[in-house]
Parts: C-alpha cells; sequence; structure tokens
C-alpha cells in the first residue's frame, strides 16, 4: 500500500525577495507501507524542508502531499494539526521528551492528548522492543542520550501513524549508540510494518535503511 506521494513538490523561501531561496524544486516520490527510507544530501539540499512538508509542518509553494488518501496541502490549520497527530509521529535529534513525566507517560501522551484509550499490550510490546522495561518510571532527565531516544521512538510508535519522521535522529549520539538506536529502529519498522522516514548526514546510517533518496540542490537525484 502506497503511503506517501509527492508531486512536483516546490518549496520557496522569501519568494519576489532578492534572497529568495527555491529549497524544493519539483520533488516526486513515493513511499510504500513499511518502507525504512533515508534521505541523504549535503547541508542546504532541502532535506528539513522535505521533511517538514511530509510532515504537514509547513505548506509547500506548490504541489502534492498525498498520505494515506489525504491531500495535506489542501487541509487548514486546524485540520492539519489534527491530520498530524493521528497520522505522523515526529522523532528529533534533541528528543523533545517532557521532562516532569516519566517514561511511560511520555510514551503515552499523544494518546491522551488525542482522548484514546491507551491499548496497554500494543505500548507494553513497544516499550518491551525498545529496551526500556527498567526504565519506565525513570524521569527523561535521568536517563543517556540513546535511551532518550529509544523513548522518543517509542512515544512516535504509540500512535500507530502512518509515517514516522526523524530528523537526524542519531545527530547527538556517539556512533556506536547511533546504530544501536537505528538499529532498533529498523526492527520496530518491520515489526509493527511501520514506515519511517529519517533525514541523515551519515552514509552509514542511510546504508542500513531498505532505500536512500538523495537530494541536492532541491531536487531528487
Ligand atoms: N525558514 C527559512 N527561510 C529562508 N530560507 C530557508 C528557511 N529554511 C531553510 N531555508 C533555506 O532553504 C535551503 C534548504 O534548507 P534545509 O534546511 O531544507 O536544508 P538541509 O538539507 O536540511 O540542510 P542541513 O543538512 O544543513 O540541515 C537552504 O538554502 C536554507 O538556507
Amino acid at each position: 500500500m502506497m503511503v506517501l506521494i509527492t508531486k512536483d513538490l516546490k518549496k520557496v523561501y522569501l519568494p519576489g525577495k532578492e534572497n529568495e531561496v527555491k529549497a524544493l524544486q519539483g520533488v516526486d516520490i513515493e513511499i510504500q507501507q513499511g518502507e525504512f527510507i533515508a534521505i541523504v544530501g549535503t547541508s542546504g539540499s532541502g532535506k528539513t524542508t522535505l521533511l517538514n512538508m511530509i510532515g504537514g509542518l509547513d505548506y509547500p509553494t506548490d504541489g502534492n502531499v498525498t498520505i494515506l488518501d489525504t491531500d495535506i496541502d489542501k487541509l487548514n490549520d486546524r485540520e492539519l494539526t489534527v491530520f498530524r497527530r493521528r497520522n505522523i509521529g515526529f522523532v528529533f535529534q534533541n528528543y523533545n521528551l517532557m521532562s516532569t513525566l516519566n517514561v511511560y507517560e511520555n510514551v503515552i501522551l499523544p494518546l491522551q492528548l488525542d482522548g484514546k484509550t491507551v491499548d496497554t499490550a500494543f505500548v507494553d510490546g513497544i516499550i518491551d522492543t525498545l529496551k526500556l522495561n527498567d526504565k519506565v518510571y525513570s524521569m527523561p532527565l535521568n536517563l543517556s542520550g540513546g535511551q532518550q531516544q529509544r523513548v522518543a521512538i517509542a512515544r512516535a510508535l504509540s500512535t500507530k501513524p502512518a509515517i514516522i519522521l526523524a530528523d537526524e535522529p542519531t545527530g547527538n549520539l556517539d556512533s556506536k549508540t547511533s546504530m544501536e538506536v537505528l538499529g532498533l529502529m529498523k526492527m520496530t519498522a518491520q515489526k509493527y510494518q511501520q514506515t519511517i522516514i529519517i533525514v541523515t548526514h551519515s552514509e552509514e546510517i542511510a546504508q542500513m535503511c531498505d532505500r536512500i533518496i538523495r537530494i541536492e540542490d532541491g531536487k531528487v537525484l
């Protein structure tokens, strides 16, 4: 099943100004359910811009983003916020955990924000897969970077989103921990048939993915 399609996606920052940037210049991608994808490119090539368009964090200047059967560029702000919460999981470089909540509370937070009942068997399974069993009552500040990132991944998985987007998810981790976290992400993607798209500078990390999308000057190579 096709989860994501972008058609002739364009993004211009500061249009018409002398410092105008054509960050995306017609990007066409198609991603199937369960794919584990790396987006790779040099600094300034448009990776984060692309992720922001796919994740509905910003609107494209032109073109379409279709997730499942929804053209998300056609949604208004409020609809987009709801769509995002239900269908897209985000994993950030700096983890973005709530410091006043313990690990378990962080993992189920997106479900609670959406007024959903917690599928405890599913959530326990994620916690188990990400090897966080002995940390569920710990506070984020008492965890290592790799552990915090595994909590962020568990949180992203908890809503069973159509897509998980991760921008440099291992950017703050040493290379051994990066490989560990990536390995767990890959395993969870397979186990839950979860579509994961990561932006990375690292060729080593990209090589662990099913497919690499290379982008340069706002175009897919
Ligand atoms: N909000 C913005 N306003 C103006 N220009 C922007 C904005 N965001 C990004 N850009 C420009 O768009 C281009 C693409 O930026 P983007 O952040 O997508 O690149 P990137 O590939 O993610 O880079 P990096 O690997 O350094 O994070 C760059 O030239 C950048 O300067």
